[in-house]
């Protein structure tokens, strides 16, 4: 399996003055949790890494520390997420058919739900790892005033991995482009595209670390996992 790992953010609500990527937790960058989780998943077999080339020399330095045993790419990101992974579509390897998108900044994610994803998109042509919601959910409008309040039974927080059919994906990528389509995860352009995709049982802890108090978070279940 493929994976992608778009890594090419700024960490603007971490508050960060550089990548976030590269804060450590539990003395580690935070992309080196998210590389070993990928070296230690037995389905993955090449890796994208989609960043600033301005971060290259310090991912390069992670990479040699890490010696990992599968090939990985440099690709350099874009200015939005979206951006970041259409870059990475067009540098996959052209044997890819399937392929796992993996935020960088989710570096608590376990080998298995790694794997769990490369099994489950064969079946698929696209999925994602979620988790059912625990918080009532209200849609608010401009003025603070709540509108709605969703069915919580049919709310779920979606995390990464996605994982997708390379063709469509792409397509829906290019569609995106074509129709001004902002999204902030894959999924919605399958969606929009109105191909179907798949929820997979994703991981309490597999939390995207976005805000200064995510760090803390990360550094207690490193360490509860004995890391
Ligand atoms: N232009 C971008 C923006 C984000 N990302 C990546 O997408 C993942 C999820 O994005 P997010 O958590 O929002 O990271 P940042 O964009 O860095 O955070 P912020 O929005 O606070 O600036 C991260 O691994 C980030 O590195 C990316 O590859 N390219
Ligand atoms: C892809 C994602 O992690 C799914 O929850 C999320 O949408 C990324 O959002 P961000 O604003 O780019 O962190």
């Amino acid at each position: 399996m493929y994976l992608l790992i778009p890594a090419a953010g700024i960490g603007k609500r971490m508050g960060s003055n550089r990548n976030k990527l590269l804060l450590e937790v539990r003395s580690q960058p935070i992309i080196a949790w998210t590389l070993k989780a990928a070296a230690a998943a037995g389905t993955i077999e090449w890796i994208g890494i989609i960043s600033q080339p301005t971060d290259w020399p310090d991912f390069k330095a992670i990479l040699a520390d890490l010696k990992l045993s599968k090939p990985v790419e440099l690709i350099i990101g874009g200015s939005t997420r979206q951006e970041s992974v259409y870059n990475g579509l067009q540098a996959l390897p052209a044997a890819a058919e399937q392929v796992l998108i993996h935020d960088g900044a989710r570096c608590l994610v376990t080998p298995d739900l790694l794997n769990s994803c490369a099994q489950a998109i064969r079946q698929c042509p696209g999925l994602i790892a979620a988790v059912p919601v625990k918080d009532t959910i209200k849609v608010v409008d401009e003025n603070g005033i709540i509108q709605s309040t969703p069915d919580r039974q049919q709310l779920w927080a979606a995390q990464t991995p996605q994982g997708f059919n390379v063709k469509l994906l792409k397509q829906c990528h290019a569609e995106g482009v074509r129709q001004g389509w902002e999204v902030t995860d894959d999924a919605a352009l399958f969606e929009m595209c109105g191909i179907e995709v798949q929820i997979v049982p994703g991981e309490e802890t597999n939390l995207k670390v976005t805000t200064p108090q995510d760090l803390a978070i990360a550094e207690f279940i490193l360490s509860s996992r004995g890391l």
